[in-house]
């Protein structure tokens, strides 16, 4: 069997954590770098690192992607934060490395994925969807990495289909009451302490609503989609955007 050389960036975080433990506990994989703030990057060099998991911080994880990407370390991201600009100043780099591959993910948990993509199948059929996401108050980002690539992509679907704007009368209301619009889409964002992760599609047409909602409960939720990356990011080149390209759906 072959063993993967795996280093951690973020280690001592709440997702890290969670990493480290499924790295430590997979058979074809071995934890060689747990690297966290204050640490050298140069340490997934010296210990032969093959891929890099970054749940780390947007202020930072560019940085890292581009030590990664010049050093060949192909690269597994969950951190968020990632704008077009940042996606393609990725591509730059990853031209300039042939061999290496990246995969950024907004969200591993598998749940997560199905129910982004049961939404983006039923937006065609619903004159309104917003969404709300519901997190922790410790998250940097908002809207959450997950909903703002969830609207985008109902936004897509429902220009395909033809449909305008959401039906909505407001005329007068305070700022933001009536959330940020993502690509047409409207996107709340809930913090409250005691929540992990967590996301809901409103959709709604005559007579009756659709909600396709999704939890994640544990940090431990995003492991296995985390470590489906690390088995197949060697195989992909260049810069794969969200984990369903690895999965039969
Ligand atoms: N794609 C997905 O499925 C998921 C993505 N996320 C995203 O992952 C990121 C991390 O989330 P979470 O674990 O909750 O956050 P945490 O703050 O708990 O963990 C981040 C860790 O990274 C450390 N860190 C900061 N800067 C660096 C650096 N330059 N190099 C190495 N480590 C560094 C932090 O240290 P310190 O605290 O000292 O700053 C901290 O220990 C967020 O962007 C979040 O949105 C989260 C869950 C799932
Ligand atoms: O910060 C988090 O916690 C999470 N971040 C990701 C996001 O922004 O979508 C994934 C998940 O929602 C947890």
């Amino acid at each position: 069997m072959t063993v993967t050389k795996v280093g951690v960036l973020g280690a001592r975080g709440k997702v890290g954590t969670a990493i480290c433990d499924a790295v430590r506990a997979a058979d074809d994989m071995e934890l060689v770098a747990e690297i966290d703030q204050g640490d050298a990057l140069q340490s997934l060099v010296d210990s032969g690192a093959e891929v890099v998991v970054d749940f780390t911080h947007p202020d930072v994880v560019m940085p890292n992607l581009e030590f990664c990407v010049a050093n060949g370390i192909h690269a597994v991201v969950g951190t968020t934060g990632f704008t077009e600009d940042r996606l393609d100043t990725l591509r730059g780099w990853l031209e300039a490395s042939p061999g290496t591959g990246v995969l950024i993910a907004p969200n591993f948990a598998i749940g997560a994925i199905l129910m982004m993509r049961f939404a983006v199948q039923a937006a065609k059929y619903f004159p309104s969807a917003e969404i709300i996401e519901l997190h922790h108050p410790n998250k940097a980002d908002a809207p959450s990495g997950t909903a703002h690539r969830t609207a985008a992509m109902m936004g897509q679907a429902r220009a395909d289909a033809g449909l305008g704007p959401s039906p909505d009368a407001t005329s007068t209301g305070l700022d933001g009451a009536r959330g940020a619009d993502v690509d047409g889409v409207r996107v709340h964002s809930v913090r409250v302490t005691g929540l992990v992760a967590h996301q809901e599609v409103l959709l709604g047409t005559q007579g009756e609503t659709l909600t396709i909602r999704h939890d994640s409960l544990d940090r431990t939720s995003f492991a296995p989609g985390v470590l489906l990356g690390v088995r197949q990011i060697a195989n992909a080149p260049g810069l794969t955007v969200g984990l369903d390209s690895f999965m039969d759906l």
